[in-house]
């Protein structure tokens, strides 16, 4: 997507995962979810397939205002279909996976445009407009078409997905190998916790209460890595530190070259959270710490992802004990994210301790 419609789609998301928006409804809804999710846990969980479950029920959720049920479910199964495709060789003819992705990829888009249409159909008929995503497509001035729509929800659909289900593992995976850090991190949800009632409800005050876990966030982000990179496309020539690039050329400019580059970050492959706690690394220059990117494509979703993991791990310390239930190992291709989707043995903490 590029251009104006770029323009446009991408104002549109940062009006719907903003602080604001977050503060006065999403913040509810993710608590909700996390709790909902984390409240069927018992004994062995695999924490990838977990997270991705909540991550895919916030987002259908904040696109199009459905509860947790059958219908999402079904939509979630055949959605990994369509993100297996998208590892897979497009070649129909010999890859059975990109074969049932493209399947996949099409009854999505028959699923939504189904919702798509409904909706045009209830505001049609006066009925309350809904405060959320497809709400604001379908009530942008210079309106967009249902393909468009569905396009966009497909898209949106795959962009927080595999991103933060990943780091909200990761997160755990780092904490549970740095003790120290995890016990601090516990200390500070804890005393959050100290001052609510029985069943709670986590407020966007609490989230701005959580120091701590934001130099995790910030940790976490800098050593996963999980979006690597991203391609851009030199307008005119350009010349950096001696190098010629011509107009037309394509560069990967890699996020991960310099978020492990020694001269940023001291020990930059050890997981240390405190590092964000110290003035230089926050206060330095801004493009040696683009986990979201930057510039007019910089990631709409940022702030969203920082507060559902903030929440999830809220949720994990003060209502769970951990221990890894096998040695798992961190992989990056063609994705990072652990071999063996994190598994863990969960233990339900009593509130009175
Ligand atoms: C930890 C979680 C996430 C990470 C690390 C991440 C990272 C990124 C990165 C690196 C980009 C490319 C930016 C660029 O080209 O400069 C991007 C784009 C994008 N992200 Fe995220 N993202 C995350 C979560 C989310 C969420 C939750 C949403 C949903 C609202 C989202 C929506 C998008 C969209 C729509 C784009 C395309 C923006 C454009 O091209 O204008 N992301 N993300």
């Amino acid at each position: 997507m590029k251009g104006s419609l770029h323009k446009r789609m991408h104002s549109l998301t940062m009006s719907f995962a903003n602080s604001s928006i977050i503060k006065d409804h999403l913040m509810l809804d993710i608590d909700r979810l996390v709790r909902f999710n984390l409240d069927s846990w018992s004994s062995r969980v695999l924490l990838m397939e977990e997270a991705k479950k909540i991550t895919f029920e916030l987002t259908v959720k904040q696109l199009m205002s459905f509860d947790p049920g059958e219908w999402s479910e079904s939509l979630r199964k055949e959605y990994l279909l369509v993100i297996e495709g998208f590892f897979s060789l497009p070649l129909p003819l010999f890859s059975t996976t990109y074969r049932k992705a493209i399947q996949a990829r099409r009854k999505v888009a028959e699923a939504l445009t189904v919702v798509v249409m409904k909706r045009r159909e209830e505001e049609e008929e006066g009925a309350e407009r809904k405060k959320d995503m497809l709400a604001a497509l379908l009530a942008a001035d210079d309106g967009f078409s249902d393909e468009e729509i569905v396009d966009f929800l497909v898209a949106l659909l795959v962009a927080g997905y595999e991103t933060t289900s990943t780091i909200m593992t990761l997160a755990v995976k780092f904490l549970t190998e740095t003790p120290l850090a995890l016990a601090q991190l516990k200390e500070e949800h804890e005393k959050i916790r100290a001052m609510k009632s029985d069943s709670y409800s986590l407020e966007w005050s609490d989230y701005k209460s959580m120091p701590f876990t934001q130099c995790v966030v910030n940790e976490t982000l800098r050593v996963a890595n999980i979006i690597g990179g991203v391609f851009r496309r030199a307008m005119t020539d350009v010349e950096i530190k001696g190098y010629k690039i011509p107009k037309g050329w394509k560069v990967f400019s890699s996020f991960r070259a310099v978020h492990l580059d020694p001269n940023h970050f001291k020990d930059a492959r050890t997981f240390n959270p405190w590092r964000w706690q110290s003035n230089s690394v926050t206060t330095g220059p801004s493009n040696v710490f683009t986990p979201f990117g930057g510039g007019p494509r910089l990631c709409p979703g940022y702030e969203l992802a920082r507060v559902a993991l903030s929440v999830f791990l809220h949720r994990l310390v003060t209502g769970f004990s951990w221990v890894p239930a096998e040695q798992d190992k961190l992989v990056f291709f063609p994705t990072t994210r652990t071999q063996k989707r994190y598994p863990i043995f969960v233990k339900r903490r009593d509130f009175a301790t």
